[in-house]
């Protein structure tokens, strides 16, 4: 199928990318002509677990352009990923979709149907607004095509965003028209089916069971990835809430979630107890719900408090270095790690931003390292507000204490004697719960988890 990707991000990249490696005839579009470039060239602008891979192998099937006009008209398929950043009020802003959505109506051809498909995450009753947009750009444009708009959202995650293209736990389809469901079950039908031979270094989970397509109305779409984003952050926050009664009493978080995750009405996944949720998503999209309901007068109590808690992680982490160190001003804190979780560059509403912000409130002077998003954090503190360090033993050096603020592996593997060593005070604040608690204490370091003994 002819399937036109508008946005190039994290989202439209995976989508443009793993669409045509299963065989469509995918062009991706953006407005930033520097990611055109690099993508011409072969390169990704976002770090993806294999995408640049990827994007070589499937080259004969993909192009990229600037020029929205020029590359929809011969689509069947044009797929919405560009953002929807929170306005100060929290609600989502969908202009960059409204004015995509413009864009893609200027360049239909008379005579032609094409299915917009909404792949960003977008208020509710947005299709409806869409389909308003449309309507009135073709009027003014004196075009004869006919489109229907369809709801797709989606839930990959960032560092493994490519693996959850291809081993989705399910793909929603939000359309009450037939036809429209039937060119997309055919679109997704060797994920659906799994008749792909995945690349070598994505391998299909063992035991991966077959997604299911979840088909409903537009409206319960759009909820859907609301209600979901907003359960997946209830369930951290409540996490984080019992972690700190565990401190309380002596009990073991780690310990205590092993038990609850077993239980597969809980579950395991996303009861790491922590530094709080960040990214460019739960923050985003727990804001916008809340903006939702208000425009109702309907109150959301617990995502309300979810939210709380989650700020509230921020601030044990003062307190904590405030209770070791007391006075925090002319203090040097470390930072490893920037992203907002392992894996990726993404530092948009990354907590350990939120910690620096509140550190250098309080006059400290910071020094930071993270594997692969200090590149991104230099475009929002400059190395007048922070020391970048490109090796976490030189970061060590002088540090009054240390903050793991993301978990990535290489931290786990960290000679922590070395940087007990390097540091002034041996202090160590590990707010992924990624070290193994005993040993490091053996080192003589002061080791801090989060809900630990
Ligand atoms: N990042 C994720 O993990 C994730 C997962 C699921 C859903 N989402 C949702 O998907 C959407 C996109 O998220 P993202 O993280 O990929 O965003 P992003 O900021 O990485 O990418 C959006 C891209 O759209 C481009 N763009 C904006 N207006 C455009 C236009 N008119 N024409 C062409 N390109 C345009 C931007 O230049 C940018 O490259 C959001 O609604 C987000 O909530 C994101
Ligand atoms: O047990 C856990 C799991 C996650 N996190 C934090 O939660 C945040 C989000 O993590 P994750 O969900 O892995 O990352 P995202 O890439 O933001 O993915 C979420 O947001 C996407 C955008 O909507 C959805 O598509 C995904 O389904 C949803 O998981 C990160 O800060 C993590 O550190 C925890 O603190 N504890």
């Amino acid at each position: 199928m002819k399937v036109t990707v508008v946005g190039t991000g994290y989202v439209g990249l995976t989508t443009a990318v793993s669409l045509a490696y299963l065989g469509h005839n995918v062009i991706g579009i953006d407005k930033d002509e520097q990611k055109i470039a690099m993508l011409l060239e072969e390169k990704s602008p976002i770090h993806e677990t294999g995408i640049e891979v990827l994007l070589k192998e499937v080259r004969h099937n993909l192009y990229f352009t600037s020029n929205t006009l020029e590359a929809v008209g011969l689509s069947d398929i044009i797929i919405i990923a560009v953002g929807t950043p929170s306005r100060p009020d929290g609600s989502a802003d969908t202009q960059f979709v409204e004015n995509a959505v413009r864009e893609i109506a200027e360049g239909f051809l008379d005579g032609h149907t094409y299915i917009i498909v909404m792949k960003s995450t977008v208020p509710i009753g947005t299709n409806r607004r869409v389909q308003y947009v449309i309507e009135a750009t073709l009027r003014e444009k004196d075009i004869k095509a006919e489109f229907f708009v369809a709801s797709n959202p989606e839930f990959l995650r960032e560092g493994m965003a490519l693996w959850y293209s291809f081993f989705p736990d399910r793909i929603v389809i939000g359309s009450e028209h037939n036809e429209v469901i039937e060119k997309l079950r055919l679109l997704f039908k060797p994920i659906l089916e799994q008749t792909f031979s995945p690349p070598a270094f994505i391998p299909r989970p063992q035991g991966y069971q077959l997604p299911p397509l979840i088909i409903t109305d537009p409206t319960s779409s759009e909820m859907i990835k609301y209600a979901a984003n907003a359960f997946l952050a209830t369930k951290i926050s409540f996490v984080n809430e019992i972690a700190g009664l565990c401190e309380k009493v002596g009990a073991d978080i780690v310990e205590v979630t092993r038990g609850m995750g077993a239980d597969p009405r809980i579950g395991a996944p996303f009861l790491q107890a922590g530094l709080g949720w960040g990214g460019s998503c739960f923050p985003k999209d727990t804001k916008a719900l809340q903006a939702l309901a208000n425009e109702y007068d309907y109150s959301l109590p617990i995502l309300k408090a979810v939210c709380e808690i989650n700020q509230r992680q921020i601030y044990l982490i003062i307190e904590m270095l405030q209770k070791h160190l007391k006075v925090l001003r002319g203090r040097t804190i470390g930072i490893f790690g920037l992203a907002f979780k392992p894996n990726t560059d993404d530092i948009r509403d990354a907590p350990a931003l939120e910690i620096i912000k509140e550190l250098l409130t309080r006059d400290a002077t910071i020094k930071v390292h993270d594997p692969i998003a200090m590149v991104n954090m230099r475009n929002v503190l400059s190395s007048n507000q922070v020391e970048y360090c490109e090796d976490p033993y030189v970061l060590a050096n002088q540090c009054d204490a240390i903050i793991i603020a993301t978990e990535w592996e290489a931290y786990r593997h960290l000679d922590y004697s070395r940087v007990k060593t390097n540091m002034r005070n041996p202090i160590l604040i590990d707010a992924r719960n990624c070290l193994d608690v005993h040993e490091i204490r053996r080192l003589g370091m002061i080791y801090n988890g989060i809900g630990r003994v």
